[in-house]
């Protein structure tokens, strides 16, 4: 069924649906100009139409400027191109704060002064920028624990070792792994196990400061990044970590039982490049040692 609209209608329409339609033209010169923007604007942008057609930098100024410099450069490239524009920017909106914008356009057969015309549409995107967000996050972290996953931790440890290059404040690492864990499990069952690791998590946590950076390296091996801690600070907070984990008793039914850790401590203080798997891999003979040497101790490299 086809059904007319009057004009009275359309500009109701176009007022109150949750998208603004524009008309836009971009010169040789790189300036742009909006020809036309529909009245949903007041509401999604928290500007006047006639505001954003008689000045386009009413329009810019509103725009974040890291993602303006984008904007632009991505308006540029599709002209260039001449098929289709997609751009997603935050913008604030006076009334609302920072949202999520798409604007998205493509040709259409019209000219202004000899130039293409652009006809597209902006619409909020915020919720879906947020749940991008999230998902992010959480493909970063470890689901049990929500400590950074092992491949984050080695990238914090990449970037403190290009910051350390820079202004060569050294740090330590510390590889913390749960002794006899397997019998843990063994004994007491798998879930038990689980509330071991997310008291362990707790307790590591607890001992670091905001600046430290803990991540799950294995099952039941965790890598803490120390900032600026020699290697006998490191000492410190891991005696620390150690005693309390020691301390703490845990029940399955009625039956009180404990655990030990043991942890390998390594410094980066030499002024040569090191990699990451380098630090790691004395970290992990220094561990490798506390454990010979009969676990629940800290042994250094
Ligand atoms: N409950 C639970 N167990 C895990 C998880 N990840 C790994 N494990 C267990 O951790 C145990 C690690 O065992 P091993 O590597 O033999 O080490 P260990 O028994 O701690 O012995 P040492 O490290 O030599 O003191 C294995 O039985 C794994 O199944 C987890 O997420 N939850």
């Amino acid at each position: 069924m086809h059904t007319n609209i009057s004009l009275v209608e359309l500009e109701h329409l176009l007022e109150f649906a949750p998208c603004v339609l524009y008309k836009y033209v971009l010169f040789p010169n790189g300036d742009g100009r909006l020809l036309y923007v529909s009245a949903g604007s007041n509401d999604l942008l928290g500007l006047h139409a006639k505001d954003m057609m008689g000045d386009i930098d009413n329009f810019w100024s509103i725009v974040y400027p890291s993602d303006l410099e984008r904007l632009q450069a991505e308006d540029n490239n599709a002209n260039q191109q001449g098929d289709f524009f997609v751009s997603d920017v935050r913008i604030n909106n006076p009334a609302k704060g920072t949202i999520w914008i798409r604007l998205s356009s493509k040709p259409s057969d019209e000219f202004y002064e000899g130039h293409q015309v652009w006809t597209g549409y902006m619409v909020d995107i915020s919720d879906t920028k947020h749940l991008e967000a999230e998902l992010e996050e959480r493909a970063r972290r470890d689901a049990m624990t929500q400590l950074w996953n092992k491949s984050e931790i080695v990238n914090a440890l990449s970037e403190e070792l290009s910051r350390f290059e820079r202004d060569n404040l050294p740090f330590s690492i510390m590889l913390m792994d749960l002794d006899h864990f397997k019998a843990i499990n063994d004994n007491h069952g798998h879930l038990v196990g689980d509330d071991v690791l997310l008291k362990f998590t707790e307790i590591a946590s607890s001992q670091l400061r905001e600046v430290d950076i803990l991540g799950r390296f294995g099952g039941e091996e965790f890598l803490a990044i120390i900032h600026n801690a020699s290697q006998e600070d490191t000492m410190v907070i891991a005696e620390r970590i150690r005693q309390c984990v020691e301390k703490t008793s845990f029940t399955e039914g009625t039956t009180p039982f404990s655990i030990t850790v043991s942890i390998g401590i390594t410094e980066v203080k030499k002024t040569h490049k090191q990699t990451p798997e380098e630090v790691i891999k004395r970290a992990d003979n220094a561990l490798y040692q506390a454990k010979q040497d009969g676990r629940n101790t800290i042994r250094f490299r």
